[in-house]
């Protein structure tokens, strides 16, 4: 068993919950257990995940948040640059799903935080446990 942070940005709270369902369930399904913290937004998630990283209390970290096209190139910071970090992260050996949403609008985030439908949420979370197992067979 490991134990993975699931690390939120609770912009959109009714999309966060089914994104957040998603991942718990395919966590726990896999028999691993799993801590939740929530940041401001989608831009703070690699900051939280690299303090997370140094307590070297969790396994693995499953990144969720909604980031939703408005009228400035701000998204194009906010999407982009959060994948960003998410992926240096991950560069570095820590096991990592990116279930950041960036959409253009609510009606496509909602067909893909549906655990009932696209379940980007859990997507994240089973690429994150797919992580951790391959740095443990290569470590
Ligand atoms: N517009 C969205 C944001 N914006 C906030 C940023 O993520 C960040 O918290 C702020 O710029 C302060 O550093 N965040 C989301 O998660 N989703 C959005 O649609
Ligand atoms: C992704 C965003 O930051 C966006 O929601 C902000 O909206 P706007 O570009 O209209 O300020």
């Amino acid at each position: 068993m490991a134990k993975f942070l699931i690390v939120e940005a609770r912009f959109y709270g009714g999309l966060n919950d089914m994104l957040l369902s998603g991942a718990r369930a395919a966590l726990k399904a896999a028999g691993h257990e799993s801590e939740t913290i929530t940041v401001p937004g989608a831009l703070e998630i690699p900051a939280a995940v690299a303090l997370a990283d140094q307590s070297g209390m969790y396994d693995g970290y499953v990144a969720l948040g909604v980031v939703i096209r408005g009228e400035t190139y701000h998204f194009e910071i906010v999407a982009g640059e959060s994948a960003r970090g998410l992926m240096a992260l991950s560069m570095d050996g820590i096991a990592i799903g990116n279930g950041i949403l960036t959409v253009e609008d609510e009606a496509q985030a909602l067909v893909r935080a549906d655990p009932a439908q696209k379940d980007k949420g859990g997507e994240a979370a089973k690429a994150a446990i797919a992580m951790l197992e391959l740095r443990t067979r290569l470590a």
